[in-house]
């Protein structure tokens, strides 16, 4: 079975546009996710606090340069190397890009790293509702940066109304037609959305809660629109899937979706087995299951994103099971994914 891999995530987006904003609500809700921290400068990261209450776990920072340009693969590789080896037990990495770095850079610099104990977990592109279209007029290569993106999000929605709201949404939706898009202020997404929180039993009668928990619980109260936006769809068949139907699925994704993450068992052929699929974005990865107490039988997936139309994806993910007899060589597409 392959080595667990702790995706990392690129925040990028322009000066302002809420990254650190973005950063500080997911430190604040990591429920519990061990996450480690890559920025430029940790001013104004509320750094120390969050080390208090043991939500950062691990952080490097470069504190002068930045990141993409100053940064080639060795140097980010020398910081991916300091949070994610052997013994790192990180859940996710979040890479915060200045306002001005260029994310195609970054996203090289993720993707092409030679530390074996990270995948790369997409870009998240801040977008400030405010600003955007004057900040287009001066850099247009923003708009590629959209394009980029494996999930864009719409910040500071509490300073547009809903036309603007939504003639930027159109606007954004015709630049990147993949990408998951979700409207927010202040960053505060559901975290999961993102990265997996892992599973913890509910506190036990008289037992105190975290400061982590008790934070979360107190954001959660208080706005009960962070799950707005955010789907998580559940595919279980008991049935193989085609390994170039399903391939041709996720490189054709539906709209809105941001990651795919499950077991899927596929035939073709003689040859059946069962791989742990991790997608985001058009990046997908398939490795070898082997048999352990995890591993199910058959295909369980879950499909997150934003504004899914959930019988849409059920449906094309059914369709991935095949009706007649599939060609050995269908298993190729899979190879494809698979590390080396
Ligand atoms: N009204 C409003 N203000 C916001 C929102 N998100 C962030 N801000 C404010 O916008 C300013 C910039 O936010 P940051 O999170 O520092 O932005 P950044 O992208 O990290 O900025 P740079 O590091 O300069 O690139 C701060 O004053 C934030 O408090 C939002 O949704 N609504």
């Amino acid at each position: 079975m392959a080595k667990k891999q702790i995706p990392v995530i690129v925040v990028a987006g322009f000066l302002g546009a809420g990254k650190t904003t973005l950063l500080n609500h997911l430190l604040r809700n990591t429920r519990g996710a061990r996450i480690g921290v890559i920025v430029n400068d940790f001013g104004s990261v509320n750094i120390d606090s969050m080390m208090v209450a043991g939500q950062v776990d691990s952080m490097v920072s470069l504190s002068n340069g930045c990141l993409c340009c100053a940064v080639d693969v060795s140097d980010m590789d020398a910081m991916l190397d300091k949070l994610a080896h052997r013994s790192s037990d990180l859940d996710v990495i979040v890479v915060e890009a200045s306002g001005l770095a260029e994310p195609r850079n970054m996203i090289r610099l993720v993707a092409g790293s030679e530390n074996e104990y990270v995948s790369y977990g997409g870009l998240v592109l801040v977008v400030d509702a405010v600003e955007f279209d004057a900040t287009v007029e001066q850099h247009p290569e923003l708009e590629q940066h959209v394009a980029l993106a494996d999930l864009v999000l719409i910040n500071k929605t509490d300073r547009i109304d809903g036309e603007a709201h939504d003639d930027l949404l159109t606007r954004l939706c015709r630049l990147n037609s993949r990408a998951a898009v979700v409207s927010t202020d202040h960053g505060r997404i559901d975290p999961a959305l993102l990265f997996d929180i892992p599973e913890r039993p509910g506190p036990q009668p008289g037992e105190q809660l975290t400061l982590d928990r008790l934070l979360y619980e107190q954001d959660d109260h208080e706005h009960t629109h962070l799950h707005d936006g955010y789907d998580a769809i559940t595919f279980e068949s008991a049935d193989a899937l085609h390994p170039r139907v399903l391939v041709d699925f996720l490189e054709n994704q539906p709209a809105g979706v941001f990651r795919i993450k499950g077991y899927v068992r596929v035939a073709a052929g003689l040859d059946t087995g069962t791989y742990l699929l991790h997608t985001v974005g058009d990046h997908i990865r398939f490795e070898p299951a082997g048999r352990g107490d995890d591993v199910p039988d058959g295909t369980q997936l879950v499909v997150i994103g934003a504004d899914l139309d959930s019988d849409d994806v059920r449906e094309r993910l059914r369709r991935c099971v095949p009706t007649e007899p599939v060609s050995a060589d269908a298993m190729y597409a899979i190879h494809r994914f698979t590390p080396r």
